[in-house]
């Protein structure tokens, strides 16, 4: 894994203090509730009045890499207060950062949000939870979180995932490697795009892994019109299914991601934004500390409009009974 260049985009001290701005007058008349559906109703109308410069760090990921950081949010460590024990507790923690995230979430596409997953929330508090230090989800800790496209299991992922640094102060990575940027033979692309497996949905889904429809076999890489994509998420696809030739072919990939992926040590106030059908992320393991002071994320979920980027058979599929729900529907 490389540390490497992580294409950085800069928002000068008018545009940060622009966008909290909005944010803090958004929460003042909604009771400080960044949940409040009036504050959800007027969110798309306060992002469409932002800036320029702001609407130009928000453009498409514009290189093979897939991703981008912003960089020059503030955050007041004193004023968000200790890092919640559970996502369940975080209430109003940091609520200007769930707003802000809102914002230029809105100004890329459309945040969405999954009933069964943290209350509906539109932004999710990432943080390590005592009990859940091996999962394969935001709130394990001691163990790698393996490379993964978000939400795979569903047709009616994000095609963005932004994650916004609240604290971090081990300096813990979030790592992150694109498909452009591997290197594979045509016959792996060609065993890869046939479907073959499932991808179950994941820890984060109680009510979806309860779902009594078939699991559909779905493509690992598909050669869309924009170039190759993909759809990855190996702790949750039953390899041990699959042919030999394609069990091989899959473990090539994985050492192809493996061998690109860099390792982004989000800083407080930085937004990391990858294309979840370029880049699969995951998390370097830490011990977590448990003591108000833990590294903590929050994490939003976004569509884009005419994106070309999915197989058209993906439209078929039941999404084990989930539904994503959209901010500005
Ligand atoms: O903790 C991280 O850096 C990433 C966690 C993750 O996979 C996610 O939030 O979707
Ligand atoms: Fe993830």
């Amino acid at each position: 894994m490389s540390t490497g260049t992580t294409p950085v985009r800069l928002l000068d001290q008018d545009a940060a203090a622009e966008l909290t701005t909005a944010a803090h007058t958004l929460l003042t008349s909604h009771d400080g509730d960044p949940t409040h559906p009036g504050l959800l109703a007027q969110v798309p109308a306060v992002a469409a009045s932002l800036s320029e410069p702001i609407r130009h760090a928000c453009r498409p990921v514009d290189t093979a890499d897939g991703l981008f950081v912003l960089r020059g949010l503030h955050v007041d460590d004193e004023a968000i207060g200790p890092t919640p024990g559970h996502w369940s507790t975080a209430g109003h923690a940091g609520a200007v950062y769930d707003v802000v995230l809102l914002l230029l979430s809105t100004v890329m596409g459309t945040p969405i949000a999954w009933e069964g997953q943290q209350d509906g929330r539109f932004v999710h508090n990432i943080v390590p939870s005592p009990g859940h230090e091996v999962e394969q989800t935001g709130a394990s800790s001691s163990v790698l979180l393996s490379p993964h496209t978000e939400d795979a299991f569903h047709p009616g992922r994000a095609h963005l995932l932004v994650l916004g640094c609240m604290r971090n102060p081990d300096h813990v990575a979030t790592t992150a490697a694109g498909i452009r940027n591997t290197k594979l033979s045509g016959t792996d692309v060609e065993l890869l795009s046939r479907p073959v497996l499932p991808i179950l949905p994941d820890d984060a889904y109680e009510e979806a892994q309860a779902y009594q429809g078939d699991p559909p076999a779905v493509p690992t890489l598909w050669e869309s019109e924009e170039g190759l994509t993909l759809r990855f998420d190996p702790a949750y696809t039953p390899l041990d299914r699959a042919p030999d030739d394609h069990r091989a072919a899959y473990a090539r990939l994985e050492d192809e991601l493996a061998r690109v992926s860099v390792a982004v040590s989000l800083r407080p106030g930085e937004v990391l934004v990858v294309d979840n059908d370029l880049v699969v992320h995951g998390r370097v393991p830490f011990k977590a500390r448990y003591d108000g002071t833990d590294r903590w994320l929050k994490r939003s979920s976004v569509r884009t409009k005419g994106r070309r980027t999915r197989p058209p058979a993906e439209e078929s599929e039941h999404g084990y009974g989930q539904a994503a729900v959209e901010a500005h529907a």
